[in-house]
C-alpha cells in the first residue's frame, strides 16, 4: 500500500518541494538513514546519538514477534481477555491508536483521577492482565497504577506475578522491581525515545496482547522504509519540509483532521510527537486536535486519509514512521533538538515539592477569587469579574493574536458515560446526553467564541504531551484548568499520597510553572463534579 503526501495548492507544494530539495542537497535523507546524530547541531548531538533507533524498528522489532505470539496465546488460554495498559505519553498513545484502529479492546490507564482508576480496577479484575509500561521506569502515574493493581490482585487472592507484564528499558528501576516480583518483562530498545516508540515493544506488546495484528504494522512500516533514505519520493522528507517551512513562515498551528481514513485517533499520537518534539526554546508547532479550521493566517490543516487538500495517506504502520521522520526533519528546520523534553520535568518537580512540603496538611490551593454555583474560581480573574461567564470571557479576550487557549481537565475521562439516558433512548440521544456531560465539549463551545485555536487535554495525560509546548514553546498561551472534588479517593499502597492528592498536586504544580512564566491561567474547581461540568458547559454555551 502506498504512502503519500499531497498538497492542495501550488504554493504549499512549491514551498515543501523547495525545502525538501534543499535538505536533499545537504544530504539529510542519507545522513538520517545512516543514523547521523549531528543533524540537529552540536547541543543535540549527545541525545540524538542515543535516540535514532526508531529508524530500525520496522526490522528489529520483528524479533519480538515470537515472544508476543507466546504471551498472547498464554493469556488467551488462561481466559484473560481484559487488557489494561498503564503507561503515560509515549508508553500508551500508540497502542491506543493501534487498538482503536484494529477495533480490539484495550483499557488505557493514563490518569491519576481516582474515579477513572477505580473504574478500571473494578472492571473484570478476574480476567485482567495489566501491562505496566514505562521507558524510564520512574513515572509517578505508572508507578501508582502498578501499586494499585498489585494491591487489588492480592486482595482478590490473585498472584500479581500471574497478571502483570512489564515493558521498560534495560536497567530501569521498573526492571529491578519486575525482577524482584517475578513479573514477565519485555525490554525495549533504549535507543528510542518515548514518543518515537510506536513500533517498539512499547507500541507492540499491549497491542499484540489486545489482539491487534502487529506483524502487519511492521510490514506497513517496512514497506515505506526504503523511500525514507531517498532524496526524491520521500514522504517523510516532504511532510517534514512542509511542517518546518510552514511553521517558519508563521503557520505554526497544526490542525489535525482524521477524515475518512481507516485509522482511528492518530491525531492524539501526532499531538504528543509534534508538541513535545518541537515546543521548546520559545518556538514550536502547536497541534490542535478536533477543531474546525478557522482560516486564520497561522493555521495549517493536515488530514490523515483521502480527504482534504494537504493530506497524508497510508496505513498506520507507515504513518507512524513517516510522522516520526517528518518531526525529526521539522526539528532540524526549526533549529531545535527534537529528542528532548526539557520543560516537562519542571511541573513534575513542582508536584513533588508540593507533596513533600504539604506533608499531611491540605495542599496549598489558596482561596477562590469567586464562586459560581458548583464552580470555584482560583487565580487572577479580570477586574470586576462577577461570575464564571466573566472569567471565561476574560480568558478568551486575553488570548493574543498569535496565541491559543488551552483547556486542561483533571477529571474522569469516562464520567459522562454514567449519564442516565433512559432505556428507550436512541443511539443519537445517548451520544447527545454524553456530549452534554463531557468536559471535552467545552473545547468546541469556547472555540465557537474565538478565532484563536482552543486545545483540550486530559490531565495529567497532556503533561507528557502538549505540556512541553505550553511551557517551552512560544509564550502566547492562555490556560484554563479544571479540577474536581474527590468524594472517594484511592490509596497508593506504599506511598504517603492518594491518587486524588497526587492529581491535585499535578494540577497545582503545572499551574505554578505556567503562572511563573507570566501566562494568564485560571483553575476552576468543581465542588460537585457532575453539577460543575453541567454548569460550566451551560455558561460556555451562553457566552
Ligand atoms: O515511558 P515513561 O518513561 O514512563 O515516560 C512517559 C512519558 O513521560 C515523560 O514525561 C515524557 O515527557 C514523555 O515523552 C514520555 O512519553
Amino acid at each position: 500500500m502506498n504512502t503519500s503526501v499531497t498538497f492542495g495548492d501550488d504554493a504549499a507544494a512549491a514551498l515543501a518541494g523547495e525545502t525538501a530539495a534543499k535538505l536533499a542537497a545537504e544530504g539529510v535523507p542519507a545522513a538520517l538513514a545512516a543514523g547521523d546524530p549531528t543533524l540537529w547541531g552540536p547541543d543535540a548531538e549527545p541525545e540524538a546519538a542515543i535516540r535514532l533507533g526508531w529508524l530500525n524498528l520496522p526490522k528489529s522489532s520483528r524479533e519480538l514477534l515470537p515472544r508476543l505470539g507466546e504471551l498472547a496465546a498464554e493469556i488467551r488460554e488462561r481466559g484473560l481477555d481484559h487488557v489494561v495498559l498503564a503507561g503515560m505519553g509515549g508508553s500508551s498513545l500508540a497502542p491506543e491508536v493501534i487498538c482503536a484502529t484494529a477495533d480490539v479492546p484495550l483499557t488505557v490507564l493514563d490518569t491519576t483521577d481516582p474515579d477513572q482508576v477505580r473504574r478500571a480496577v473494578s472492571d473484570r479484575l478476574d480476567r485482567t492482565v495489566v501491562v505496566v509500561a514505562s521507558k524510564s521506569g520512574g513515572t509517578i502515574e505508572t508507578d501508582s497504577h502498578r501499586r494499585v493493581y498489585e494491591q487489588a490482585f492480592r486482595d482478590a487472592g490473585i498472584d500479581p506475578a500471574e497478571r502483570i507484564i512489564v515493558v521498560t528499558d534495560p536497567g530501569s528501576p521498573l526492571e529491578a522491581v519486575a525482577k524482584e516480583a517475578g513479573y514477565r518483562t519485555v525490554l525495549a530498545d533504549p535507543n528510542v525515545g518515548g514518543r518515537y516508540s510506536a513500533l517498539s515493544a512499547f507500541g507492540l506488546v499491549p497491542s499484540a496482547l489486545a489482539g491487534a495484528d502487529v506483524a502487519r504494522l511492521l510490514d506497513e512500516a517496512a514497506e515505506v522504509l526504503p523511500s525514507l533514505a531517498a532524496n526524491e519520493g520521500n514522504p517523510g522528507l516532504l511532510l517534514g519540509a512542509a511542517l518546518g517551512a510552514q511553521a517558519l513562515a508563521g503557520r505554526n498551528k497544526l490542525l489535525l483532521q482524521d477524515t475518512l481514513s481507516d485509522i482511528t485517533g492518530l491525531p492524539d499520537w501526532i499531538e504528543q510527537l509534534i508538541a513535545e518534539s518541537t515546543g521548546k526554546q520559545g518556538t514550536g508547532i502547536l497541534p490542535v486536535v478536533g477543531a474546525d479550521p478557522t482560516g486564520a493566517d497561522d493555521e495549517l490543516v493536515v488530514n490523515i486519509g483521502p480527504e482534504g487538500a494537504f493530506r497524508v495517506e497510508g496505513p498506520l504502520g507507515a504513518q507512524f514512521l513517516v510522522w516520526e521522520y517528518a518531526t525529526a526533519i521539522a526539528g532540524r528546520l526549526l533549529g531545535i533538538n527534537p529528542f528532548d523534553q526539557p520543560n516537562v520535568a519542571e511541573s513534575k518537580e513542582n508536584t513533588s515539592r508540593l507533596l513533600a512540603e504539604a506533608g499531611e496538611d491540605p495542599l496549598p490551593t489558596g482561596s477562590p477569587a469567586l464562586v459560581d454555583g458548583p464552580v470555584e474560581v482560583y487565580g487572577e480573574v479580570p477586574d470586576g469579574a462577577k461570575n464564571l461567564a466573566d472569567v471565561l470571557t476574560g480568558l478568551l479576550r486575553a488570548v493574543p493574536d498569535d496565541g491559543y487557549l488551552a483547556v486542561m481537565a483533571y477529571l474522569d475521562r469516562w464520567a459522562a458515560l454514567d449519564t442516565p439516558t433512559g432505556k428507550d433512548a436512541s443511539l443519537g440521544q445517548t451520544a447527545e446526553a454524553w456530549r452534554a456531560h463531557d468536559p471535552a465539549t467545552l473545547r468546541g463551545l469556547l472555540a465557537a467564541r474565538t478565532r484563536r485555536p482552543v486545545t483540550f487535554g486530559w490531565g495529567p495525560r497532556f503533561l507528557h504531551s502538549t505540556g512541553q509546548y505550553h511551557k517551552g514553546g512560544p509564550q502566547n498561551g492562555v490556560f484554563l484548568q479544571v479540577t474536581g472534588a474527590v468524594t472517594e479517593d484511592v490509596a497508593v499502597p506504599g506511598k504517603p499520597y492518594t491518587l486524588g492528592r497526587l492529581q491535585l498536586a499535578q494540577a497545582l504544580g503545572d499551574l505554578r510553572a505556567l503562572v511563573g512564566r507570566g501566562r494568564p491561567a485560571v483553575r476552576l474547581h468543581l465542588t460537585d463534579r457532575a453539577a460543575g461540568v453541567s454548569h460550566l458547559l451551560a455558561v460556555a454555551q451562553e457566552l
